[in-house]
């Protein structure tokens, strides 16, 4: 369920034209659905909020979208934070989310990061080798300090979703494997510094059968009851993230949150544990449009390239995943033509849509490529010299400006116009 929608043949976002937009802040840009994040927002949190002891945490995975005004929307729904690194736990701080929602992935956190997430005084560092927890206990102690910690397992299950994506199978560099969890624990409870405290999987994105999600969590939960019969004192069990959202209108097959919440409660009942859950893409997935202006069409093979100004740096999902998503012309045409949707970047692989069945499109319409609030906007690049998109956050009848379209003078900012080479540098201290 999503706010764009169609008044008198026009895209809207809740009640504004999309056109409005485009006029006011240009293309390509991303707009998103204030109603439609504090939606998913509720409905997830909803959804899960019976299982396990009944206390679930539920930290949005920051990766799938962290621009500082739309964290806030997230935040003030209550969600915690999944963060992936030092620049995640800072944007979600400045965002609201207090600390003690905030739990830490990743497979390279590196000393200052884990200083700062230390310091900050996060909800739980999920370790995804033994050797994080030496480095940890270290920085813990070098600060006289204790760090709440869990380790990934990596459970070897077939995900079901791209290869790319995919994060739970044995030659993946996520987690531990299960053979070794236990020596991991007890190495991790001999350690100053650090306090056991959970246990986490994820076995990867975009998931859209919770066959896999079942398997992995029968296994966590194996896991847990091994790990109390060594005494090692598991009270947290992190599930990850990973459902998914449909890319094409109408696809009913992501299973609803309700479905993933009834599963959860399933295989979770008696573990007596508080439950962690890092849903990102499917808070923010249908909550983005890309917005994009046709720059002209020109005849191709087999079938014409709509040309328009957003490219594989705006979104990178379809050439980087083969990734789906559905294009829609602004204003609805009634015409169709077979096209492909390409941008402007110097790659053969700068292709929106290939080959689709489209509304017919003419130079300077305005196009909608659907479901990109999630993985879009910050995975974007200068690639070309490219200034990244405006971004737009849309409440009720009115929108604002959540993040200015960079400049030439943004992309080159951190370039220096005259290198000054390290002789003289050392001549200049002499
Ligand atoms: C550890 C972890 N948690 C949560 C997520 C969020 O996944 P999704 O956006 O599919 O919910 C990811 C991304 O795959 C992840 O690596
Ligand atoms: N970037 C991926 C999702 C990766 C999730 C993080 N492990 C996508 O666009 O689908």
């Amino acid at each position: 369920m999503n706010h764009f929608h169609y008044l008198a043949g026009e895209m809207h976002c809740e009640s504004v034209a999309l056109s409005r937009i485009a006029a006011d802040v240009g293309t390509p840009t991303y707009v998103y659905s204030s109603a439609t994040i504090e939606r998913h927002a509720t409905v997830f949190r909803d959804a899960v909020k019976d299982c396990g002891c009944g206390n679930s945490l539920v930290a949005y995975a920051v990766k799938a979208n962290t621009t500082g005004a739309l964290l806030k929307l997230i935040a003030d729904c209550g969600l915690g934070a999944d963060i992936v690194s030092g620049g995640e736990l800072i944007r979600a701080r400045r965002a609201g989310i207090p600390a003690d929602k905030i739990v830490y992935s990743g497979v390279g956190k590196n000393l200052d990061e884990m200083e700062l997430a230390l310091r900050e005084g996060i909800y739980q560092f999920n370790f995804e080798s033994e050797e994080e927890a030496e480095m940890l206990s270290r920085v813990a102690t070098r600060l006289g300090m204790e760090a709440r910690v869990a380790f990934r397992v990596n459970p070897d299950v077939e995900a079901g979703t791209h290869a790319k994506i995919s994060t739970g199978g044995a030659t993946d560099k996520f987690g531990i494997p299960a053979h070794r969890i236990i020596p991991a624990y007890r190495r991790a409870m001999e350690l100053p510094g650090l306090k056991v405290q959970g246990i986490a999987v994820h076995i990867g994105s975009q998931l859209t059968d919770l066959e896999p999600l079942r398997l992995a969590y029968q296994e966590l939960g194996r896991m847990i009851a091994e790990l109390r019969a060594e005494e090692v004192p598991i009270q947290v069990a992190d599930l990850g993230g990973g459902l998914g959202v449909p890319y094409v209108a109408g696809d009913p097959s992501p299973p609803s949150p309700e479905d993933y919440g009834r599963m959860v409660a399933e295989v979770t009942a008696g573990w007596d544990v508080r439950l962690v859950f890092e849903p990102g893409r499917v808070i923010v997935g249908n909550a983005g449009v890309l917005l994009t202006r046709v720059m002209l069409v020109k005849e191709g093979q087999p079938d014409p390239f709509v040309v328009v100004d957003a490219g594989m740096n705006d979104l990178m999902r379809p050439a980087m995943y083969d990734a789906w998503h559905d294009v829609f012309a602004v204003r609805q045409q009634s015409r169709r033509r077979r096209s492909s949707i390409v941008g402007p970047v110097c790659e053969s692989s700068d292709v929106l849509a290939k080959s689709r069945d489209v509304e017919e499109a003419h130079e300077g319409d305005l196009l909608a490529i659907m479901t990109a609030g999630a993985y879009g906007a910050v995975m974007a690049s200068n690639y070309n010299s490219r200034g990244r998109p405006a971004e737009v956050l849309v409440r009720g009848g009115e929108y604002a400006v959540i993040r200015e379209r960079e400049t030439l003078d943004d992309v080159v900012r951190n370039e220096v116009a005259e290198p000054v080479w390290t002789g003289e540098q050392r001549s200049a201290a002499a």
